[in-house]
């Protein structure tokens, strides 16, 4: 029998289109590995309602694989490590994986390469960063030429099948067992809104993909309306690979319209969020233009600060729709991108805190958290980022939730509210509110101090 082939799988947990799984089932017997690497991230391991979303998704990849007679070797620790180990102790080929961008996967797949032949595929993005540049042969900064650019390579690439036969090695190597990982969470047990609202796999994601597709022809109005189901909720399938955007450009390109040429544009940010953290790695960390140093730095509000971060974290801002999505984040571990865009956007203004705390919380708290697409957002919000919003937009939280007609939303995850009229619940009287409290600051006021925060800032240089 020729030597088996190792598939180290990481957030690409799918048989279809899987270019790793496809290579390596023509090349002999195939072992499929998932390492769980909290050390090789630093302070970016996967945070608690990812790590839900992991568990469920190496469930159902490990069934869909024993349909096969095959299975995933499970090992925890250093992945470069345990990888080298894995290909002495199996006597394996090679090992064959999809290229990650993160910067502390691009660091490990260099050191692994120096020690075993790794081969590394494409296939999480409709492009690799880097495929398209400018007319001076530099990686775009600005998101509008990029997709105008990326828009001219599409359709992708063809999508590859499923293997059609996985052979498994005369001998499996040993395997953790994932309930051993205790990736959920148990004392307390804070995810049953979590496993109410979602369906994790590969199978889900195309079942998802399939109830959606009919809807995207409204995508282009209806992705901004929370109290809608008008946007795919693909994102938690898309980050952790049970689905490609390619297979999502097939099935739904075609559908001519504005809806899907909408939606193909949010697709491609997601590439364009990939493209930036290749040339800027410390993007979730550090603010890309100069002029903010001070404007967060609030010497005399520090108490506050951190009172004011957990009303955010709590949906007690007495903002409706920041609270109503601040708490659907807690309960089922995901957001509404306008209401992620007014949330994110009222910690940074009307609260006037370091956007870091912010994508920090969400980090945590979202199953689809994703180093690029967190990041690249937060600063685009805050408008520190490479490319941005500007700080002096400041978002109106009151007006948006009406124009967005948040009503049912706001309804939905802030009960104390719901039998208010729809003419109250945006913004309700304070003698309306009973246990729900009053604004933490008023939007007036919020806006000015941000104002002046921004011209001291500035002046400050
Ligand atoms: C402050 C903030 C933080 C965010 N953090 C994340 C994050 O950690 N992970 C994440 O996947 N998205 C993030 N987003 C982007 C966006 O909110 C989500 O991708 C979207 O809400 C997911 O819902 P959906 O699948 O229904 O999206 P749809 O509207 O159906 O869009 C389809 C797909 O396109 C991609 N996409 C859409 N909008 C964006 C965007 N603005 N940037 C990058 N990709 C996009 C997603 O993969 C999404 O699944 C963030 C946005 C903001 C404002």
């Amino acid at each position: 029998m020729s030597a088996p082939q190792i598939v180290w799988l990481r957030r690409d947990l799918r048989l279809a289109d899987q270019p790793a799984f496809h290579a390596a089932a023509q090349a002999g017997p195939v072992i499929p590995v998932y390492v769980l690497d909290d050390e090789t991230a630093g302070d970016r391991a996967i945070g608690g309602a990812a790590r839900w979303w992991l568990h469920h998704s190496l469930e159902s990849l490990s069934r869909s694989l024993a349909q096969r007679h095959s299975r995933i070797v499970l090992r925890r620790g250093d992945a470069v490590r345990e990888l080298a180990k894995l290909v002495e102790e199996t006597g394996a080929e090679a090992v064959h994986a999809l290229r990650h961008y993160e910067p502390w996967w691009r660091k490990a797949q260099g050191k692994l390469a120096g020690q075993v032949d790794l081969r590394l595929y494409d296939g999480n993005y409709l492009m690799p960063p880097g495929a398209v540049t400018t007319n001076g042969g530099d990686p775009y900064k600005i998101y509008t030429p990029f997709a105008k650019a990326v828009l001219d390579y599409m359709p992708p690439r063809e999508c590859l099948p499923e293997p059609e036969t996985l052979h498994s090695p005369d001998r499996w190597p040993d395997s953790d067992d994932l309930a051993d990982w205790n990736l959920l969470p148990t004392r307390p047990d804070w995810s049953g809104g979590i496993a109410a609202f979602w369906q994790v796999g590969e199978a889900a994601a195309h079942e998802r993909l399939e109830e959606w597709s009919g809807d995207v022809a409204a995508y282009a109005d209806a992705r901004n309306q929370p109290s809608q189901d008008g946007s795919s909720r693909l994102s938690p399938h898309l980050h952790w690979g049970e689905i490609s955007p390619a297979q999502i450009w097939h099935r739904l390109d075609g559908r001519r319209g504005e809806g899907w040429a909408t939606y193909a544009k949010e697709l491609i940010w997601r590439d364009y969020a990939q493209n930036v953290i290749c040339q800027f790695p410390g993007y979730a960390s550090e603010s890309y233009r100069d002029g903010y140093a001070g404007l967060w730095r609030n010497p005399n509000r520090g108490h506050l600060i951190a009172e004011e971060l957990q009303a955010w974290q709590r949906g007690m801002t007495g903002y409706p729709i920041v609270d109503a999505g601040m708490r659907q984040l807690w309960q089922t571990g995901w957001m509404h991108n306008r209401v992620r865009m007014i949330a994110a956007s009222f910690l940074v203004k009307h609260l006037l805190i370091d956007w870091r705390h912010g994508e920090r919380w969400f980090w945590d708290c979202l199953v689809d958290a994703d180093f690029a697409n967190n990041a690249v957002n937060w600063q685009w919000v805050a408008g520190t980022g490479v490319d941005s919003n500007m700080f002096v937009r400041i978002m109106a939280p009151l007006s948006q939730s009406e124009k967005f007609d948040a009503a049912g939303y706001i309804r939905e995850y802030v009960p104390e509210l719901a039998d208010l009229p729809d003419d109250q619940i945006h913004d309700p009287p304070d003698d309306c509110r009973g246990d729900y409290p009053v604004k933490v600051v008023g939007h007036r006021e919020a806006r000015e101090r941000a104002l002046s925060a921004w011209r001291a800032a500035k002046e400050e240089g």
